[in-house]
């Protein structure tokens, strides 16, 4: 495909509540959108990185600006663009996965819309719904924590994720714990431990947890092997894997044994179905994480969980999750499952009023 032109939309969505990890706290969720013209037909891309490098070291104008001198010029440039050949075409920027992962995704979202193909056909989706978790910010006290756990689980939902951070794990953990019963729980702390914490998070084990998903610093590899050896709740990892290459390391290293798959993160779709492809053939089970996705990221990811890999229940919530109105039709939990979007491409369509509506900057449009 030729790619015509590439237009940035950066908006900014309001929270239905407050969302609250160990490094930060955030009422509205800044998002950075492309949309590619390519042959007429229309793709659309959302970018995974938040306001700050507080996640990881990609933010949303530093996305803007990658994508705007050094990923665009590629792409409008070339003469035949495929999402298979994104990989080369951007080798020469280092790093910088959730800018690259912007356009894959709206690269691919216009191929297959010009074929009539659906992101699950193109990924080998094996599923018509999925499994949905949730995730549960840290919350001001233990109760309002306990009221927001009893809603999701009165929504249907198959699985609550906490976060954790020093001074809120084992009390919170013990007391949703209670509430929800057997329902699966697994907790992420983004990070937030040290080696210094290994007996503390050993007394994690007493709750059945399914994972603790990234304990220590992406860096880290040799201290999540050493945790790993230390206690009996899986260890997950987010953050450190950002390629197969790390993935496959980490799993052999025994660093992990349960891999968190998220396509922003990692470069985009297809990097994420060779993890998952890895992972499968390491019989290490996979899931898919979530960033706060509008409907777009959001239909995407649906599409992925639906690989046969994706055996845990993933942070892919109903868009009300976090949105009162979402950028395209809302994505709404039935028994705690979503429904894979069938259409071309990701199947969803984008509302144009609300991009307008929520707009935070002029469109930066580059041809
Ligand atoms: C701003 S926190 C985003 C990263 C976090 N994501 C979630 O907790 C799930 C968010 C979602 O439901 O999309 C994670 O580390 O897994
Ligand atoms: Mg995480």
């Amino acid at each position: 495909m030729r790619i015509e032109r590439i237009e940035l939309h950066t908006i900014g969505m309001p929270l239905v509540r407050p969302f609250e990890t160990s490094f930060g706290r955030q009422t509205e969720r800044q998002v950075l959108l492309a949309h590619v013209v390519a042959d007429g037909v229309d793709g659309w891309g959302e970018c995974v990185a938040g306001t700050t490098p507080d996640y990881s070291s990609e933010y949303v104008d530093g996305c803007r600006i990658v994508i705007e001198r050094f990923l665009a010029p590629v792409l409008l440039a070339a003469n035949d663009v495929t999402a298979a050949a994104l990989d080369g075409l951007f080798a020469g920027v280092i790093g910088h996965r959730m800018a690259k992962a912007t356009l894959e995704a709206a690269v691919l979202d216009a191929e297959l819309r010009s074929t009539g193909t659906s992101f699950g056909e193109r990924l080998g989706a094996v599923r018509d719904r999925v499994e949905c978790g949730v995730s549960v910010g840290i919350s001001p006290d233990i109760e309002t924590l306990l009221a927001e756990v009893e809603g999701y689980v009165d929504e249907g939902y198959r699985r609550i994720k906490l976060k954790i951070k020093p001074g809120w794990d084992l009390e919170p953990v013990a007391r949703v714990r209670e509430v929800i019963g057997s329902l699966p729980l697994q907790v992420d702390a983004n990070t937030a431990y040290t080696l210094d914490h290994v007996d503390h998070l050993r007394r994690l084990d007493e709750f059945g947890l399914l994972l603790i998903e990234q304990p220590f610093v992406e860096e880290d590899i040799a201290a999540h092997v050493l945790l790993a050896d230390s206690i009996e709740t899986p260890v997950c990892l987010d953050e450190s894997i950002t390629s197969t290459g790390i993935a496959i390391d980490a799993i052999e290293r025994g660093a992990t044994s349960i891999v968190n798959i998220k396509p922003g993160r990692v470069g985009g779709y297809l990097e994420a179905v060779s993890i998952h492809d890895a992972c499968r053939s390491l019989d290490v089970p996979v899931w898919c994480g979530g960033m706060l996705e509008t409907g777009i990221g959001r239909a995407m990811n649906v599409a992925l969980a639906a690989l046969p890999g994706f055996a845990l229940p993933g942070d892919t919530s109903a868009s009300g999750r976090y949105f009162a109105e979402d950028i395209t039709e809302p994505f709404v939990l039935d028994d705690g499952y979503l429904s894979v979007p069938t259409g071309a491409g990701s199947g969803v369509e984008v509302r144009h009023d609300l991009l307008r509506h929520w707009a935070l900057t002029e469109p930066v449009v580059l041809s």
